[in-house]
């Protein structure tokens, strides 16, 4: 039986570390264990320039721990005024990795999002030339599709008919949570990857629902049924370099989730590697976390893996996390994947 599991550091392609006393409070939550990440841009007002990413990534540097070398890799907000040349500058001068599109009003903080993608076009195609990556929030926001319709709709009605119109596109699909999204991915040809959280690789929808409704369960694209659930599982273990880790920890103060109208988000940087581990080892696969968590996501980005290691162990005892985490904005509840966890990250 493994008991010691040495991988390259792993990086986190998708997180939410926002601004102000939150991110003082959870950033050094992801740089414990995490060598990079690719850091949202849904402030409010949101990183849409490269002015913005500039401005941005010294407040997170700011708020790292001292002598902690986490590098935030920055994202801009494509809106419909987005500029092509303030978009190129910013991934020429390695101020920007990617640019995200979020379809207006489909998650949180995204109303400055895109409406008609005719009008994003002409920034679509100055990356397509430029190989800057565009990453996706696939999910329509016609509020006739179902909610647990809404990404494999998305990719019939948006997404395919995109990369058809720009197939030099490169597009990243974040946190897919069905099975749909995973087959899209293994039928493509080329420039498209997705990342998957880790608490989709753990829950199901009768996690948010069945025997109570369970706020910290909710996000978007919220859980979906088992079978998807699976899909995504073996995908994550399947070692094909186009899937890779993006925890989409998106921590929101306690009682904005505990309430009659929760926001979506789910805080999992503290205990991801140990989630992680957990389900590789329950896969069998523990030899391939290393490729997702720490190969497939730097090399879909052209960039290196990192040159540090870090050694899980697994205990004889359950690993204690806090419930939450004390920040300036009130607390942060952790994600609980309700069974005990026994892989540790050691210091
Ligand atoms: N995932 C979520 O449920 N919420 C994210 C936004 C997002 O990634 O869609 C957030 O910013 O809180
Ligand atoms: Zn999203
Ligand atoms: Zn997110």
């Amino acid at each position: 039986m493994t008991t010691e599991l040495a991988i390259i550091r792993p990086d986190d392609w998708h997180l939410h570390l926002r601004d102000g006393e939150m991110l003082k409070g959870v950033a050094p939550e992801s740089a414990r264990h995490f060598g990079r990440a690719i850091v949202m841009p849904n402030l409010v007002p949101p990183v849409v320039t490269k002015a913005d990413a500039v401005a941005y990534r010294e407040r997170i540097l700011a708020a790292l721990p001292a002598g902690s070398r986490f590098q935030p890799m920055m994202t801009l907000y494509l809106t419909e005024e987005t500029d092509a040349a303030d978009v190129a500058a910013a991934f020429e001068e390695k101020v920007a990795l990617a640019v995200k599109l979020y379809p207006a009003g489909a998650t949180t903080n995204s109303q400055s999002g895109v409406r008609d993608l005719d009008k994003v076009m002409g920034v679509l195609e100055r990356m397509a030339e430029i190989g800057m990556t565009l990453c996706v929030h696939g999910e329509v926001t016609d509020p006739e599709v179902d909610i647990f319709d809404r990404e494999a709709v998305f990719i019939e009605e948006v997404l395919d008919p995109l990369r058809q119109r720009l197939p030099e596109l490169r597009v990243t699909m974040e946190h897919i949570t069905t099975k749909n999204g995973v087959d899209y991915v293994t039928g493509a040809d080329d420039n498209i990857a997705a990342s998957i959280t880790t608490h989709h690789l753990m829950i199901n929808r009768n996690a948010i629902l069945a025997g109570g409704i369970r706020p910290h369960y909710y996000c978007l694209p919220v859980a979906k049924r088992e079978r998807h659930r699976l899909a995504l599982r073996q995908a994550a273990i399947s070692g094909d370099p186009r899937f890779f880790l993006g925890t989409d920890s998106a921590p929101h103060p306690t009682d904005a989730k505990e309430s009659a109208c929760g926001c979506a988000g789910i805080f999992t940087a503290p205990n991801t590697m140990s989630c992680l581990a957990h389900v590789f080892e329950e896969e069998g696969a523990l030899g391939q976390l290393e490729g997702f968590a720490s190969r497939h996501g730097a090399d879909w980005y052209g960039l290196p893996v990192n040159e540090e290691t870090i050694t899980l162990t697994k205990r004889d005892e359950p690993v204690a996390y806090p419930p939450a985490v004390e920040t300036g904005a009130g607390p942060v509840t952790v994600f609980d994947p309700m069974v005990e966890l026994y892989w540790a990250v050691e210091d």
